[in-house]
Formats: structure tokens, sequence, C-alpha cells
């Protein structure tokens, strides 16, 4: 056998970024807490939280309280009621199974698993414009604007609207309010895509009157992957969440309690759905300090703007920790490397410093959500201390 199975022993199973200050820009919502780290054993079998169910659907179940968390989870969001989902991505996809073939409106910065759900619903999908650089804002009344677009095109309004309520480019924050507003005008219903929010910022469906608020567990609420939120209102509840109607020819077998979209039983049944429960208290309380983690991405901006030939691109100033730098001075640097492009990673590596992305030097991303400021501090400083090596001017 050509298999080298040691290569999967557990002394070989280490991360990369361990014992690192990670700036990744998906993972900084997604770290446990330390309640969540708590139950990891207690629930770490295959289909754990299965012990006692009675009513062969995952979000019915009593012992562990899901039942529960899900109307806890869609009270936090401000919506009537709620299901765990495999990801944000398939939330979107549930909600698109319910406008089959129909026509979506959508923000251009959207991430990319909005479009395939709308593809693989044979959903036509229309893009409202970005300002385009170095802002790359999207104005609200672009959906307006696109609603009169698809009247033109189809002789109808769109069946859904979606928003990305921080996209995973820039980190800008959309204005959410105002696109529930002209979504309620043109009674379109809208799909909030809160990957980035929902966990780490207080969002409220009803306020900000969407639809349909999708979040994703592992990257915003503390939650090992993969574990997504879909939250509606009851209105909508019974069409995206309809259950079988199937009966079988030859076994007579209906299966009247499953839900489609949902795959009949959510797909989401141990440490995914154990560890976003045991991290929901802090989770709570967490998005009410969301202005001290705004004062630091700004704090953080600045001190990176000090060094020449580094500047932030996206909106300004910043309202969101996931933010882009362009970066002409570290590119400069890179082509003259004998690491080339990647030495940028390891210079950063070696200042204990990892998650910009390999390779990337022109322009990369990263994420302080979470950082204490003495970790800021030393992210800051190993950039500037990188920049000084190669001759680059850093202010004081
Ligand atoms: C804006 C946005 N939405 C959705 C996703 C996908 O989330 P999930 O992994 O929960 O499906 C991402 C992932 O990067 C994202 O950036």
């Amino acid at each position: 056998m050509g298999m080298d199975l040691n290569r999967y022993h557990p002394n070989n199973l280490k991360r990369v970024s361990s014992g690192m200050i990670n700036v990744h820009p998906i993972q900084r919502g997604g770290i446990l807490t330390e309640e969540a780290r708590r139950v990891l054993l207690e629930w770490a079998d295959g289909y754990s939280v299965c012990d006692v169910c009675l009513e062969g659907r995952v979000d019915l179940v009593k012992n562990p309280p899901i039942d529960e968390f899900k109307q806890d989870v869609a009270e936090f969001l401000g919506m009537d009621t709620a299901r765990f989902t495999a990801g944000a991505r398939h939330a979107k996809f549930a909600i698109m199974s319910a406008f089959k073939n129909g026509t979506l409106v959508l923000d251009s910065l959207a991430h990319y698993t909005s479009y395939i759900a709308a593809e693989l619903n044979g959903i036509r999908v229309y893009e409202v414009p970005n300002s385009g650089y170095p802002d790359f804002r999207i104005d609200p009344e672009g959906y307006a604007t696109t609603f009169e677009r698809v009247k033109e095109e189809t002789g109808r309004y769109p069946d859904l609207a979606l928003l990305t309520h921080v996209d995973y480019r820039y980190g800008n924050l959309a204005d959410a309010r105002k696109v529930g507003k002209i979504c309620e005008e043109y009674e379109v219903s809208l799909v909030l895509n809160t990957a980035y929010t929902s966990g780490i910022m207080e969002v409220d469906g009803k306020k900000l009157r969407a639809s349909f608020i999708v979040g994703s567990g592992h990257k915003s609420w503390a939650a090992t992957a993969p574990i997504g939120i879909l939250a509606t209102n009851y209105e909508l509840a019974d069409s995206v969440f309809r259950t079988s109607k199937l009966r079988g020819d030859w076994s007579g077998r209906a299966f009247t309690k499953k839900e489609l979209a949902l795959f009949g039983c959510s797909p989401v049944y141990g440490l995914p759905v154990m560890t976003l429960m045991a991290s929901f208290p802090r989770v709570v309380e967490r998005v009410k300090r969301w202005d001290e983690e705004v004062e630091k991405a700004r704090w953080f901006v600045r001190e990176m703007e000090k060094i020449e030939g580094v500047e932030l691109i996206g909106e300004r100033p910043k309202n969101h920790t996931l933010m882009h730098f362009e970066s002409p001075a570290f590119h400069h640097i890179a082509k003259k490397h004998r690491k080339r492009g990647y030495f940028l990673y390891h210079e950063l590596k070696k200042r204990k410093v990892f998650g910009v992305q390999a390779g990337m030097t022109k322009n990369f991303k990263l994420n302080t959500y979470g950082l204490s400021w003495e970790e800021l501090e030393k992210v800051a400083w190993a950039f500037k201390d990188i920049a000084e090596k190669y001759g680059v001017e850093v202010e004081d």
C-alpha cells in the first residue's frame, strides 16, 4: 500500500497557525469561547445530539434544548423562528429553493455562495452596482433602480432581494435599514446575509425589515464549522421550511415532518450546534461591545497607514473589523525578494502573526475582531518592523 497513514497521526495534525496571533479574515469571529471548548469532548461523537430524538428532526430535540435554542436565536435576531443549516451558503440555498426559477436582485459585492445558490435554483440574478475604486460602496437607491430595471425586462418586480450586510472583500457595512425600507415599499422579500455581522454586532431583522436573516456560526458566532443560521418570520416560514409531500409508491411511506430544504433533518447534528449553543450567552453579551471593536479597527488602520505605501481601501472610516489594504510598498519589496510574494507571509510568521494570505503583497486582507489592545499593537508593530527592515518609511 502506498498510503502514508502516519501523516494522519495526531502528533502530525497540528495547525500551522498554532501559537500565533491569527488575523485571518474569515476566522476571528469563529474562535470558540471557553464555554464552547468545555463541551467539545462531551458532544464530539457523530450524532451526539440525537440521543433523545422523538420527532425525527434535530431542531425539535428537547434534550439538549435545541428546540428552545432555535427560538432564542430567532428572538436574538428579531425574527420569529430559525433553523440551523450547513453554513450561510446552505441557508441561502434553502431560501432560494422557495423562489425557484424566479428573479433576484443582489449587491455586486455579494459572496459567490449567493450566486451559486441562485444558479442552483434556476434564479436569474440582477446586480446592484457599487461605487467602484476606492470605496466600493453600495448605494441603497441602487436597489430601487435595479427593481425598475427588472420590471422593464421581465414585466414584474423581482421575487427576492439580497443584501450582503458586510462584504467579504472590503468589509464595508451596507445600509441595511435603507435597503430594507426600499424592499418593503416594493413588496420584495429581503434576504440579509449577516455572515460577517450577526454574532459579533447587533442585528435586528424586524427593525431592518428583513424577511430572512442568514448567519454563519463558524464565521461570527464562535462555533465549530459547519453551521449556519436561517431566521425568518412566521409568514414565510411555511414556504421555506415546507415539508415533504412524497409517498413511496411501493412502500407507501411518507415523510410529512421532514423539511425539504433542510434535507429532512438539519444537517448539523453534533459539535457545530452544541458549540453554537454553548457560546450563545457570550455572543449575546459580546455584540453589545461592538463599538470598541470598531474603535480598535480604526486605530489599527491609522497605525498601518503610517507605513508609506500602505493604504486602506473600502469605506472610510471603517465600520467593521475586516479590512483590505493596498500595499505597493510591500509589492515593491516582493519584486526583489528571494521569496517573492511570499516574503510578507514569512516575515509575519517570524513575528508570530498569521492570517495574511501567503503570496499576497500588492494588497491583503485581515480581521482584527476580538484582538486585545496588546495583540493589536503587536500586529501593527510586526507590519511596521517588516517595512522598516526593507527601508520603507514609517511615521512615528
Ligand atoms: C459574505 C459571505 N457570505 C457567506 C459566506 C459563506 O459562509 P458559510 O461558510 O457559512 O457558508 C462567506 C464566506 O466567506 C462570506 O464572506
